[in-house]
Parts: structure tokens; C-alpha cells; sequence
């Protein structure tokens, strides 16, 4: 039986449910406090405003529909799971979500929606949840990963909103400090979130309890402190919006553990088919090693990168020189900045090569912008990925096998990605390299007498 399909007391008490307080009409604040919080919670709650959203009245939905108001948050089990479920008989689990009705139509009208997420190749886990030392705990490769390599695909225990929606009016907002309107939100937040909590299966519910939480003292509930310490962001959001509103944060048993890094050896993609994100290495992981990701924008200078990183209770993050030592900062900083506005981009030289120069003197730019990116431990970011890209077709035009292997499988990880697919395995051969479009017009400019040094752009894409 589907959510939604019997009539029982108890079978309603399962089936969706939605509240009367309609996206858009809500007053939202976004940015919410951290750390700590003066007389956070009941203290800062003014008189008139303690019930809210609790006296608000649910209703009961039948889960199977889409035929929502778009902008009605619904509490749903996605993908739809019988009422009597357990988590052991249904493969990759399901997530208790809420969602607003425009991206629960979108998420159930994905082409190959509800897709399993991935299992590792012979069935075993490429990791381990152990003890990472200050930062408690993180998860480990329990052998080598290579670049491209899948390490988890998981679906969420629970999906929610990124953002507190307020339900204080405009007229209201005037009357209170910002302090207190973020309180009232959160405490909103909170009463919303402990509906979609409640409707886990105790299983997870337990696994949710035992997350880290660096939100105690900051106004959040043991739910909301949970999900700001743990939530990452899904690729789908609410119509008309923008910003972190209308975003969607996942709760995840094990990737919730990965710590981060700003120079992470993994990323994170969100598929909406398999309902599931997916954490791929970008670098080859040693047996042993920590697996990491990026909680902020790897690319940015390294003050930003620690403002971003506070709300997640990290205030000395020591991933390298880059973060830590002012020398190392300033060149970290001196390098992003070119990363982000100084693409590299290779031609092929319009003079014949200088005597005992190497045939791939003119590639300088983008080895040296590579190797800088490998410095940085950024090989998750797009410069990583376009540069690598431009290196292939280089060295395709060059003729050069062995070198075009090496970037091939060096862009395995951050294509898998960006890219959402695996990079083409053609790259990986001699056969397929030969093949290739930038080998086969050198091999034409061979033919027809025009020398290699003749202009040419070495696209990347
Ligand atoms: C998503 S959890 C990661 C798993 C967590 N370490 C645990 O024990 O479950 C995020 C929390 O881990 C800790 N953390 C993650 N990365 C860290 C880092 N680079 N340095 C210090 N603490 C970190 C912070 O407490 C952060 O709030």
C-alpha cells in the first residue's frame, strides 16, 4: 500500500501532510545566527509569539498525488514507500522530506526517477566511519580509490528546507530585532522539521540523533542544530526563488561524516533519479587516508573561506600553508585569484620552434597553471577540469599517447562531477586516442604539408 492509501487513524497519521502557510506568503529571513547566542531561544521570543507555527493546522494529503499548490510545503516519503516499510526491504532507503509541491511534481516527473542509487562494484564499502581526531569523526578509504572512483552514492534519511521560512509579518518585523525574528524563525523551523523527524523510520531517527551538532547554543533545536551541522545542498530548489531561499539541504548517515578540507581529495554531486548524492575522488586516496570535501568555495581567498566555515563550529581550519601560514595565504590567494580570472587558454605557436626547445614548449601556460592547481590540492574545481581538457587535446594534436593518458586519467574524478557521466574511455587507449578528433587533424596538417606550428586553438570542451 501507498502512503496516502488507507483510511485507518493510524494509516493517516502516515500519510502526507501539508501546512496551511503558503511559500510565498511567508516572511523569510535567512541568515541565522551562531555560536553563541545570548538568552538563545525562549529568551528571545517575545510574548505573542512562542505558538506560531504549531498552532497551525496540518493536512492530510494523498501521497501519490502532484497536484499540489506549488508553493505548499508537503511532509513526503520520497521515493513512495508502503505503509508498513521497512528500511531493510527497500533497496537505498527513502528520505522523509519536505518539499514544496513544485519540487515534488519535478522530482517524481525525472526521467528514470526512482532510479537505486549505485552499489560498490563487488559489494564492498570503499570506507570507514572511524576517529578523526579533533574533528571527531570522519570517514576513511579502506583501500586505494583512484580518481573518478565512486566512493558512496547514498539517499538522504531526511531532506528539508535550507533556509527558516518566518511567519512574521511585515508589520511584525518592524517591531523586533533581527536577533529575534532569526529566533522565531528557528523555532518555526524547528516545530516544521520535527514533523518530517517523526515520520522517520526509527532506524534513522537514531542514526540522525547520533550526528554532530556544533549548533547548541545558537537558538537551534536538536533537530535544527543537526541539520545546519550536517545538511548539504540538493540540486534542486522552490520556484521564484533565489539565494539560499528555496533550497534544500540532505541528511546523510555516512556522508554527513566526511569532513572538510580546502583542498578535499572528493566532491559531491546531488542526482535527482536516484533521489541520492553521490561522493566521487578527485584525486587518488590512499588506504588510510581521510576522505574530504569542500564545505565552502575552494576558490576563494582564504578570509572568505574562513567566514564561510565558522557556521560549521571550524574556526582554525589547517588544511595546509594555504589557510594557516601568512606566507602560504598570500600565495594561495595570489593563485585562486588567477584560477578564477585568468582562464588559461593554449594556442599553438605561429612560429616554428626555437632550436632545442621541446615540441610542447607552447603548452608552458597550462602545465604550469596545472601544476599550481595540483599545489593547491584543487583538482575538484572547473579550472581543474578545463585545463585538463585543453591538456588532452594538446597532446592528441601532439601525438603524444603516453601524455595524453596521464591527463585523461587525471580528469576522471572532477569530470565525474561536473559532468554528471564518466569521461570518455577512449582517452584511455591508443586505438581511441588515434581517434580522436585533434589526433586525426594533425595527422591531416602531416599529410597536406601545413606544419604544426601553424595557428590552431586548443578548445577545451
Ligand atoms: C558534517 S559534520 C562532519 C562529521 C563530524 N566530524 C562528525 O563527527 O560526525 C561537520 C562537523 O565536523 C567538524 N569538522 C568538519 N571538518 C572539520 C575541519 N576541517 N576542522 C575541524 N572540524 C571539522 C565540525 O565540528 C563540523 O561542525
Amino acid at each position: 500500500m501507498k502512503r496516502g492509501f488507507l483510511n485507518s487513524s493510524k494509516a493517516k497519521q502516515q500519510n502526507e501532510q501539508s501546512t496551511s502557510l503558503p511559500v510565498t506568503k511567508a516572511k523569510l529571513v535567512s541568515k541565522l545566527s551562531h555560536g553563541v547566542v545570548p538568552n538563545a531561544g525562549k529568551g528571545q521570543i517575545p510574548k505573542g509569539y512562542e505558538s506560531g507555527f504549531g498552532t497551525r493546522k496540518f493536512f492530510e494529503l494523498n501521497a501519490t498525488s502532484l497536484d499540489y499548490d506549488p508553493d505548499l510545503y508537503v511532509c513526503t516519503a520520497v521515493p513512495l514507500v508502503t505503509m508498513d516499510a521497512k528500511l531493510s526491504d527497500v533497496p537505498g532507503g527513502w528520505a522523509e522530506c519536505v518539499l514544496s509541491g513544485h519540487v515534488k511534481r519535478m522530482i517524481h516527473t525525472t526521467p528514470g526517477f526512482p532510479r537505486r542509487p549505485l552499489s560498490p562494484a563487488n559489494g564492498k564499502k570503499l570506507y570507514r566511519i572511524g576517529e578523526a581526531g579533533s574533528k571527531g569523526l570522519g570517514m576513511f578509504a579502506t583501500r586505494l580509490i583512484r580518481a573518478g572512483e565512486i566512493i558512496i552514492d547514498e539517499r538522504p534519511m531526511m531532506v528539508a528546507t535550507a533556509s527558516t521560512n518566518s511567519i512574521v509579518s511585515p508589520d511584525d518585523m518592524a517591531k523586533l530585532s533581527v536577533e529575534q525574528i532569526r529566533q522565531i524563525g528557528l523555532r518555526e523551523w524547528g516545530k516544521f522539521m520535527k514533523v518530517v523527524f517523526d515520520r522517520m523510520p526509527p532506524e534513522n531517527q537514531k542514526a540522525f540523533m547520533e550526528l554532530a551538532n556544533s549548533h547548541t547554543q545558537d537558538g537551534s533545536d536538536d533537530i535544527t542544530g543537526r541539520i545546519r551541522t550536517n545538511g548539504v545542498v540538493t540540486g534542486f530548489r522552490d520556484r521564484n526563488s533565489s539565494g539560499a531561499q528555496g533550497r534544500y539541504t540532505a541528511i546523510c548517515k555516512d556522508i554527513s561524516r566526511i569532513n572538510h578540507s580546502c583542498r578535499p581529495n572528493a566532491s559531491w554531486s546531488w542526482h535527482t533519479d536516484s533521489f541520492s548524492l553521490r561522493v566521487c575522488a578527485v584525486r587518488d586516496i590512499r588506504a588510510g587516508e581521510e576522505v574530504t570535501v569542500a564545505y565552502c568555495d575552494a576558490l576563494a581567498p582564504a578570509s572568505e573561506r574562513a567566514e564561510a566555515l565558522v557556521p560549521y563550529g571550524i574556526y582554525d581550519c589547517n588544511c595546509g600553508p594555504s589557510c594557516s601560514d601568512p606566507a602560504g595565504i598570500r600565495i594561495g590567494d595570489k593563485r585562486r585569484d588567477r584560477f578564477r580570472f585568468e582562464p588559461v587558454v593554449v594556442f599553438a605557436p605561429h612560429v616554428p620552434p626555437k632550436v632545442g626547445e621541446a615540441p610542447d614548449a607552447w603548452v608552458k601556460p597550462a602545465l604550469r597553471r596545472f601544476r599550481e592547481l595540483e599545489a593547491e590540492g584543487l583538482e575538484g574545481c572547473n579550472e581543474y577540469h578545463r585545463t585538463a581538457y585543453q591538456l588532452i587535446n594538446v597532446y592528441c594534436f601532439l601525438q603524444d599517447v603516453e601524455k595524453v593518458k596521464k591527463y585523461a586519467s587525471k580528469i576522471k574524478g572532477v569530470h565525474r562531477v561536473i559532468e554528471k557521466k564518466e569521461f570518455p574511455a577512449s582517452f584511455s587507449s591508443a586505438e581511441g586516442i588515434e581517434r580522436s578528433q585533434y589526433y586525426q587533424m594533425s595527422e591531416m596538417r602531416k599529410k597536406a604539408g601545413i606544419p604544426e606550428y601553424e595557428p590552431i586553438l586548443i578548445s577545451f570542451a
